[in-house]
């Protein structure tokens, strides 16, 4: 593989014609299994909303610095808001990424009794001074969680489960779109210091839209970290540690990492969807064999995230 990470064309499965549902079950199986990291095309976003999503983005990131700063997710919480140059390290054995984010999360309705939460996932978006940017984030916002939502039947059909197992688990999802940004690569830069360091995703699946400047590298079965050029319209479809766990360990969450570009900036918008935090992460019973027993005990996904997201953070 040199990169070519396997392409499946989701036209059928988008115009739901028949027998759509169980091709594109058995061709995102066989890469869930093998690579972990699939393109999708014939998607159903609107090359609009996608356009539309990383102009906001840039001019996000054109803000002055104070404007973000006011924006940090500290402040905000709940895993919204801005966080800037050096305040993350997605592999913790490496200098911090070069990159700065802001975070958008699933929020729940005014007067949700849900609407906020002790733990630390549910809460209320902030949104910046921009004028059409929250329409365009939610707008793209919606389009890729409908997308990520319909990848599920496909999915819950090729482990052996009802093609609807996962929509009562996903409709109140801890999900988080990443407006990302990565500046050009210093000339003078601490050794080792990446993008974003290799890391694997922590919840279900990741869909990820990318600019034409490249930077991804995905880590093959056999270690050899390898150049995924992009692909323009399509969106990277990772799995990530939560699905892979759904699975009893049979998809596999690949490690992955970003280089910055010599000389030039780089956007990319990740839309990372996990289950609702009171889902309880249990291998499928499709996934184990008879007589053996799961390979990991039953956890809550937001137990399971809340773990990840403290080791990125410099935490636990
Ligand atoms: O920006 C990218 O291309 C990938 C980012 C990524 O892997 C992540 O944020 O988890
Ligand atoms: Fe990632």
């Amino acid at each position: 593989m040199d990169g070519s990470l396997p392409v499946i064309d989701l036209s059928d499965l988008t115009a739901a014609a028949p027998g759509a549902l169980e091709r594109v079950a058995a061709a995102i199986g066989r890469a869930a299994r093998e690579v972990g990291f699939f393109w999708v095309t014939g998607h159903g976003v609107s090359p609009a909303v996608s356009a539309a999503a990383f102009a906001a983005s840039e001019a996000f990131f054109a803000l002055p610095r104070a404007q973000k700063a006011a924006l940090a997710i500290d402040r905000v919480g709940a895993n919204r808001g801005y966080v800037g140059e050096g305040a993350e390290s997605l592999d913790p054995s490496r200098p911090p990424d070069l990159k700065e984010a802001f975070n958008i999360g699933f929020d729940l309705p005014e007067g949700d009794p849900e609407r906020f939460d002790a733990a630390g996932q549910r809460g209320v978006n902030a949104w910046p001074e921009l004028a059409g940017f929250r329409p365009a984030v939610e707008a793209y916002f919606a389009a890729v969680l409908a997308l990520g939502r319909r990848l599920h039947r496909a999915i819950a059909l090729d482990l052996g489960a009802d093609p609807e197992f996962f929509a009562d688990k996903l409709d109140r999802p801890m999900a988080t779109l990443r407006l990302l940004h990565y500046p050009p690569r210093p000339a003078a830069m601490a050794p080792g210091r990446l993008g974003a360091g290799a890391h694997t995703d922590y919840g279900n699946l990741t869909l990820l839209a990318t600019d034409a400047v490249g930077g991804l590298e995905v880590r093959r079965r056999d270690g050899v970290w390898v150049a995924a050029p992009p692909m323009p319209g399509a969106f990277v479809v990772n799995i990530g540690d939560c699905l892979m766990r759904w699975s009893n360990d049979v998809y596999v969450s690949t490690p992955h990492r970003v280089v910055n570009p010599e000389g030039r900036e780089r956007w990319s918008i990740a839309f990372f969807l996990d289950p609702n935090p009171e889902a309880v992460v249990t291998a499928l019973p499709g996934c184990v064999a008879p007589g053996e027993a799961p390979r990991h005990p039953p956890i809550t996904a937001a137990a399971h995230l809340a773990a990840r997201l403290a080791a990125t953070y410099g935490g636990a």
